[in-house]
């Protein structure tokens, strides 16, 4: 038997590479960052020669540092940033546009429009999803209204739409395989939750074209194997999961009532509903966590757009520190935020708000406050919108969230960790491996390919550190005062 599991996380500002062995142990990753393009204010788009090019790269790397050979690799689970849209020519495999990422807003008044239709109901009873430009369906709408030609081309059946699994699969396979998974399907306001299957009216509604869809397949199976002009070798291909469906499975929150927090460039959290889709009445998503052996797993999910974002901000937008890191020395020189709360409504505010046109505010400012206040109120805003989300999962689901598993790039940050674990007033869990996400992917093919079997995927998760509440449940409730009548000044804006 072959001995690693070779994962791809394409994510939003990075692409990595990362092997792992039976054990689940990481044993070597590559990572490479690639360009954002933000061409307007608002927009966001990615070079899908770049994406393609980065994650292939650090797959050659990470494959050339540990000496592997390529028949070692029993199986390539792909995981990937959701909800950014590409369309491509299926004779000539060249991108009609740039990506355009999830983060993007140039939809949002068509998003208003379809709200102003009526249309919130059937959007939400079908895909379990809000309005909004944050999902895949405005932009490839937009993609075929602003494209020249493309629209004619795709009447024609000329072109292929895919978020960036289908890309990287066809990318992998030389054209042989156009697919994606339920989860990454379950993001694009286009396919039906309940039936599993691409939805005629909806596609009818953003005039869509059935023929630009890839086949939509479970989250662990066989699906194809890579051309051996790629890897030099036919390695199968054997999982696919949107980013933080993966981090999900990546963290053993396989049974109902277990959450977890990633926190990247935005938050996600996730809370595992079992086979229950439950509706949401708080704008939380209703999604498709996995799909294995033809059973499917639901969860409730509150998308933040911004969280690590802020201190990106913090180094790149307002130059207080050099290095994303340097926000918890700061953050911690001084002993709480000095009345200073910041709400990084850059992008408009996610869940559990939804409002595209909030932008974000720095309150409470007074001749005391300092750079160290500002980037404490930034790392406590994560927390906050993290409790936000919390909340109205609880009051959704009626589900006692017990722990909260936390991964993602801030997540190693303790002073964010004890805060939210304050501010939540649940324990926050940090696994010994917080590349979850790609660990999520690794397991989803391991499983289809028999190297793992779902037993053992719990038995190697292990704590690295547990973060208790740690204070009085009044002290919560004043921060937690303040901190809504920020939110509410940023709306206001
Ligand atoms: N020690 C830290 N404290 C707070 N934020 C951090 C820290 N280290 C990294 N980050 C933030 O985490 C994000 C990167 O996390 P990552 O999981 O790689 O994100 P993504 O997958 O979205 O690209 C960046 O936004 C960065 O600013
Ligand atoms: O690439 P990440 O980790 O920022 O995740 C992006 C999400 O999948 C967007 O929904």
């Amino acid at each position: 038997m072959s001995k690693y599991i070779l994962a791809f996380d394409q994510g939003t500002t990075s692409s990595r590479a990362i092997v792992f062995d039976p054990q689940g142990n990481l044993l070597s990753i590559a990572q490479k960052e690639f360009p954002q393009i933000f061409p307007q204010p608002s927009w966001v788009e990615h070079d899908p020669d770049e994406i393609w090019s980065s994650q292939i790269g650090v797959a050659h790397e990470v494959l050339a540092r540990i000496g592997i050979h390529k028949s070692d690799i029993a199986a390539i689970g792909i995981t990937n940033q959701r909800e950014t849209t590409l369309v491509w020519n299926r004779q000539t495999g060249k991108p009609i546009y740039n990506a355009i990422v999830w983060q993007d807003r140039r939809t949002a008044k068509k998003c208003e429009q379809l709200k102003a239709q009526g249309y919130e109901a059937t959007f939400q009873s079908k895909t379990g999803l809000v309005i909004d430009a944050y999902f895949s369906a405005t932009k490839l709408q937009w993609l075929l209204d602003n494209v020249p030609n493309a629209r004619e081309q795709a009447e024609r059946g000329e072109l292929a739409f895919g978020t960036i699994d289908s890309w990287l699969i066809w990318k992998l396979t030389e054209g042989e395989l156009h697919i994606t998974d339920v989860t990454n399907a379950s993001r694009t306001l286009l396919f039906n939750i309940h039936t599993q299957q691409w939805d005629d009216e909806l596609l009818s509604i953003f005039n869509i074209p059935h023929s630009l869809l890839p086949e939509v397949r479970s989250c662990s199976e066989v699906y194809g194997y890579t051309s051996s002009n790629i890897l030099g070798s036919r390695i199968p291909i054997a999982g696919i999961a949107g980013d933080q469906q993966a981090a999900t499975f990546g963290q053993a929150a396989l049974e109902r009532g277990m959450a977890k927090n990633t926190y990247g460039t935005g938050c996600f959290m996730l809370l595992n509903t079992g086979d229950e889709p439950i509706p949401s009445h708080h704008k939380l998503l209703t999604t498709i966590a996995w799909q294995i052996n033809g059973h499917t797993d639901y969860a409730l999910e509150g998308s933040v757009f911004i969280a690590g974002a802020v201190v990106q901000w913090l180094r790149d937008g307002l130059g207080i520190i050099k290095h994303s890191a340097d926000v918890e020395s700061l953050a911690g020189s001084v002993p709480d935020n000095g009345g200073v709360y910041f709400v990084p409504a850059f992008v408009g505010l996610g869940a559990p708000y939804w409002d595209s046109y909030a932008r974000g505010t720095i309150t409470g400012l007074t001749r005391g406050s300092t750079s160290a206040h500002i980037a404490r109120a930034a790392l406590e805003s994560i927390a906050y919108q993290t409790a936000d989300v919390l909340d109205a999962m609880r009051t959704d689901s009626h589900l006692d969230i017990s722990e909260l598993r936390v991964d993602g790039g801030a997540s190693r940050n303790d002073l964010l960790m004890q805060f939210q674990a304050d501010i939540l007033g649940v324990p926050v869990v940090r696994p010994k491996i917080t590349e979850t996400t790609a660990l999520g992917a690794a397991y989803l093919a391991g499983l289809a390919v028999g190297y793992w079997d779902s037993s053992e995927i719990v038995q190697q998760w292990q704590v690295e550190k547990r973060f208790e509440p740690t204070i009085s449940a009044e002290h919560r409730a004043t921060l937690r005062d303040s901190w809504r009548q920020a939110i509410e000044l940023t709306q206001a804006w």
